[in-house]
């Protein structure tokens, strides 16, 4: 399984990286957002270098423009909440995929132990598509397997993309264990080392959903 840390060579992803986990810029939750969301659109422009392209005669006014553009029937799907903004800055590159949505939250049990609910799923049929599934953040990566699984029911994608922005170690072993080894490619901007006692990814940023959105009940 291949795993691609973008945030490993110097860019300017690293800056609005460093923005979504600064405390006290965070608290904008529109920057917040708009940071997720140009990640989004960072990650889309090198995911798209994997894709398959093939050589079209494009005719302009003048003539005739020999372009490699891309064959791929994407798919963009996110994970509800904090995966809204991030698939928004997908979508504005790849305009013309088509989209899923599913929904994941953690039901706690007891202050430390949960279960991930999954309760809604939109998606078309991703038999032999390009499927990239986005969310901002992979903790115990259960909420990314469990919308995987999910949108298995809507047939088997041709590959993956696991899209992401924090990763914790702990998450990407589990999902190199849960993934398809041979058609999956996991993208991140940053890998963290480890998880707090109630899953949160330190140093992380803290809960992505609620400082897109605002607390829940
Ligand atoms: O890898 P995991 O341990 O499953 O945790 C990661 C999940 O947690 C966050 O969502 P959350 O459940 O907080 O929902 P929200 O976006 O509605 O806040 C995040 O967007 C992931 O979906
Ligand atoms: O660190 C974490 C873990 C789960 N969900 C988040 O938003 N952040
Ligand atoms: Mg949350």
């Amino acid at each position: 399984m291949k795993i691609v840390n973008l945030g490993e060579s110097n860019s300017v992803l690293n800056r609005f990286v460093s923005e979504l986990r600064d405390v006290d810029i965070q608290k904008d939750s529109l920057r917040f957002r708009r940071n997720i969301e140009r990640i989004g659109e960072i990650m889309a422009y090198e995911i798209s270098k994997d894709f398959t392209y093939t050589r079209k005669d494009i005719q302009t006014p003048l003539g005739i423009a020999p372009m490699n553009t891309p064959d791929d029937r994407i798919v963009i799907s996110t994970i509800l909440r904090a995966g809204l903004p991030y698939h928004q800055g997908f979508l504005s590159y790849l305009d013309y995929a088509e989209n899923a949505f599913v929904s994941a939250y953690r039901k706690y049990k007891d202050r430390l132990n949960f279960d991930i609910h999954i309760e809604y799923i939109a998606s078309p049929r991703l038999t032999e598509k390009t499927l990239i599934i986005t969310d901002p953040m992979l903790a115990t990566g259960s909420s990314m397997e469990l919308a995987y699984e999910a949108l298995l029911t809507k047939g088997h994608p041709a590959h993956i993309h696991v899209a992401s922005i924090i990763a914790s170690k702990q998450a990407i072993e589990y999902l190199q264990r849960k993934m398809p080894d041979d058609k999956t490619t996991i993208w991140i901007a940053a890998l963290d080392d480890e998880l707090d006692d109630h899953s949160y990814i330190i140093p992380g940023l803290g809960d992505a959903g609620d400082l897109a959105y605002g607390e829940k009940e």
